[in-house]
């Protein structure tokens, strides 16, 4: 059961939640042009676009048919949460009359890419734009969702107007205690530790997993900072960082059986201590108050994770909580 919210759902009701019975009313695309292709993957093919209505850039994320079933449910939640701080805005739906195809308009953003974004942030960046997206999931998790794929591809950073936005909503779900969700979700190096050993009763605070992994590749200077090359090597990463010891209390307060025919992952290891990953290079901004609330997020035990809003309130972000609540608006 989640530690905080857990009831978010029950009290926002069913027209909350319930994305099945909920009619869409598409519009033509006629108004928007496509301008050049941003990537895709599995479910969608991204676009910058241009809105010819107001000469406005925007993102055309097409879907392909194989994500119908999910449309309703990204789009529930993109309707839910759109205006909260930090989320993409979701402009407008479309549907192609000949093709068929259905197209999310959002807010374009202009993203700097993870890969030459986190080599070049400074100490005052890395806890801005923690907190920005720690303000994102606390609004997100206080309306019952849990986005579940958390990533610096899901995390959209123009680092010119230091603008901040949580994008792809398309594995987001609606959390309803006692519930057992699928464990195939998210991205390899952020998946949170219950997603490896396939605990199905988890809650938004798998979201801080995530993040914590995210201020880790910050802080650290490492692209991705658990690089498994498949569940079960990430799951080993993780614990020779971790521990064995946490991770065998973790799986005993849980109950959760744990086989593997992976050898490494019977081995026993130490707890690392986060200074074991301080170099000359990084080392001008991993202060103590880092370290500490990077212990305090990146737990096997997700009740034992910060919360969103409890990790907002860390020491470590008081340089910027005051910037943050004095500048009203974005
Ligand atoms: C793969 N790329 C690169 C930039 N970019 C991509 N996908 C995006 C989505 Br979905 C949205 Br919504 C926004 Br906004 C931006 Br920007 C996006
Ligand atoms: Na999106």
């Amino acid at each position: 059961m989640a530690r905080i919210y857990a009831s978010a759902n029950a009290q926002l009701g069913r027209s909350w939640y319930d994305y099945d019975n909920f009619r869409i009313e598409w519009s033509s695309p006629d108004r928007y042009e496509i301008v050049d292709r941003v990537g895709g993957g599995k479910y969608s093919e991204v676009f910058e676009g241009l809105d010819t209505a107001n000469s406005e850039t925007c993102i055309i994320k097409v879907l392909k048919p194989v994500a119908a079933k999910k449309i309703n449910r990204e789009i529930k939640i993109l309707r839910n949460l759109t205006g909260g701080p930090n989320i993409v805005a979701l402009l407008d739906v479309v549907q192609d009359p000949s093709s068929r195809y259905h197209s999310l308009i959002m807010e374009y953003v202009d993203n700097v890419e993870w890969k030459a974004l986190y080599p070049i942030l400074g100490e005052v960046d890395i806890k801005f734009y923690t907190f920005q997206l720690l303000k994102a999931l606390d609004f997100v998790h206080s309306r019952g969702i849990m986005h579940r794929d958390v990533k610096p591809g899901n995390v959209m950073i123009d680092h010119r107007h230091r603008k901040l936005r949580v994008i792809d909503w398309g594995l987001a779900e609606f959390y309803h205690p006692g519930t057992g969700y699928h464990i195939r979700v998210g991205s390899r190096y952020y998946k949170a530790p219950e997603l490896l050993v396939g605990y199905k009763l988890y809650d938004y605070s798998l979201d801080l997993w995530s993040t914590g992994c995210m201020l880790a590749s910050m802080l650290f200077r490492k692209e991705h900072f658990f690089r498994g090359s498949d569940n079960n090597d990430q799951l080993l990463k993780i614990m020779k960082v971790l521990g064995s010891d946490n991770f065998d209390a973790y799986l005993k307060v849980y109950d959760i059986p744990f086989e593997t025919d992976m050898a490494a992952l019977l081995h026993s290891y130490p707890k690392q201590p986060w200074t074991r990953f301080v170099t000359a290079e990084n080392q001008p901004f991993v202060t103590s108050e880092a370290l500490d609330l990077l212990d305090k997020l990146l737990r096997y035990d997700h009740q034992k994770r910060l919360t969103a809003r409890e990790a907002q309130a860390h020491p470590y972000f008081n340089l910027v909580r005051l910037e943050a609540t004095s500048i009203k608006g974005d």
